[in-house]
């Protein structure tokens, strides 16, 4: 493995072309002997497999992770084997499950169980562990993973919920009008120990993300719509949370600004609100996701988004893949239905 300039790099690295090719055996020689994403089994198998990862990308995940420091990183050179693919498809729904970008899904959990585990809702993306995002033409306008034409506002993945993921990874299976996923870290040093202080309070409120309304999944019955009951309870609750939080010095980050909203009257939560969000457009960055990279963001050190673009609704359109990571399963316990299960909700 390579590093993306003559000094090592802790932003990207680059797998050889021997690397890459191991890693795509590795994962559709498991493709055969698993029968899908959510195969018990393979959850199980995740780690001895990932063992097996390119050594280098596994000492530089774990770095990254330790180092609790970057908001994100990429690992680069992933073959993507795009006439096995396909074209990518219209919607989520009714995709194939296994599809024949399987081998894909089982990479990214691989990487998933280098950081933590794997981990999804049960009311977004009808509670498939990997998620899709391409763009899906009812959602144009919709800050959606699969809009397309207004730009997908910054925030932290699922900043709403306590059980919120500690890592967020993108796998590009394509993307060629080089659409770029947006990323910043904090710079707490542009921040007066004033606004700091009020940032770590409790002072702002949140609401869930449209991804999780029932309406963004599949036809839900009636007697469905008690799987929604949590989410409508963190609508309603209205509970503030505090935006910042962990160490003074370096915190971490909760927010997403397009669902959140302050009371009015709390002028100095609101200056100190308008200073972060401030800081942080400052260090907005665009990274395109090319071909056979994989972005992984740290939950809590960096916020995203994605740059509006035009879709093509053609089968040749961006196809990122994505999942999230725990390093704590058993905290979200009292959300999941059993043990064994991964879905939150
Ligand atoms: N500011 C926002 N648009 N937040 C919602 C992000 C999109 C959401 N996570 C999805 O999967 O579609
Ligand atoms: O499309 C992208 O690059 C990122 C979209 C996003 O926010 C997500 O997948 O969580
Ligand atoms: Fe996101």
């Amino acid at each position: 493995m390579r590093s993306s300039s003559a000094e090592a790099s802790d932003e990207v690295a680059i797998l050889t072309p021997a690397e890459a090719k191991a890693a795509a055996e590795l994962a559709t020689s498991l493709a055969q002997r698993y029968s899908s994403v959510d195969d018990e089994d393979l959850l199980c198998d995740l780690p001895f497999h990932a063992s097996k990862l390119p050594l280098r990308a596994q000492r530089f995940l774990r770095r990254f992770a330790l180092a609790d420091r970057r908001g994100f990183c990429i690992v680069k050179g992933h073959v993507m084997d795009a006439a096995r693919i396909g074209p990518t498809p219209a919607d989520w729904r009714g995709m194939a499950r296994p599809g024949p970008e399987f081998p894909e899904e089982i990479l990214l959990l691989l990487y998933a169980a280098l950081l933590g585990e794997p981990f999804g809702w049960v009311t977004q993306q009808d509670g498939h562990l990997v998620h899709n995002t391409f763009p899906i033409k009812e959602h144009e306008y919709e800050q959606l993973g699969s809009g397309s034409r207004e730009l997908l506002t910054w925030h932290t993945e699922d900043a709403f919920h306590p059980y919120r993921g500690d890592y967020l990874i993108l796998a590009s299976l394509r993307n060629p009008d080089r659409v770029a996923t947006t990323v910043a870290e904090l710079d707490v040093s542009a921040l007066s120990p004033e606004d700091l202080g009020l940032l770590f309070q409790e002072r702002f409120r949140i609401v869930p993300d449209e991804s999780h309304r029932p309406g963004n999944n599949s036809s839900v019955s009636a007697s469905d719509r008690r799987r929604f009951a949590n989410i409508e309870r963190l609508t309603t609750d209205h509970r503030p949370v505090a935006v910042l939080f962990g160490s003074p010095t370096d915190p971490y980050l909760r927010l997403d600004p397009y669902f959140m909203e302050i009371p009015e009257e709390d002028l100095d939560a609101n200056r100190a609100f308008r200073a972060l969000v401030e800081v942080i457009d400052r260090n907005l960055r665009n990274i395109v996701l090319e071909q056979g990279d994989f972005l992984f963001v740290n939950n809590h050190r960096a916020v995203h988004g994605r740059a509006p673009f035009t879709a093509r609704y053609d089968g040749t359109d961006r196809w990122l893949k994505r999942v999230n990571v725990t390093t704590d399963l058993r905290k979200s316990r009292d959300m999941r239905a059993t043990a064994a299960s991964r879905l939150i909700g």
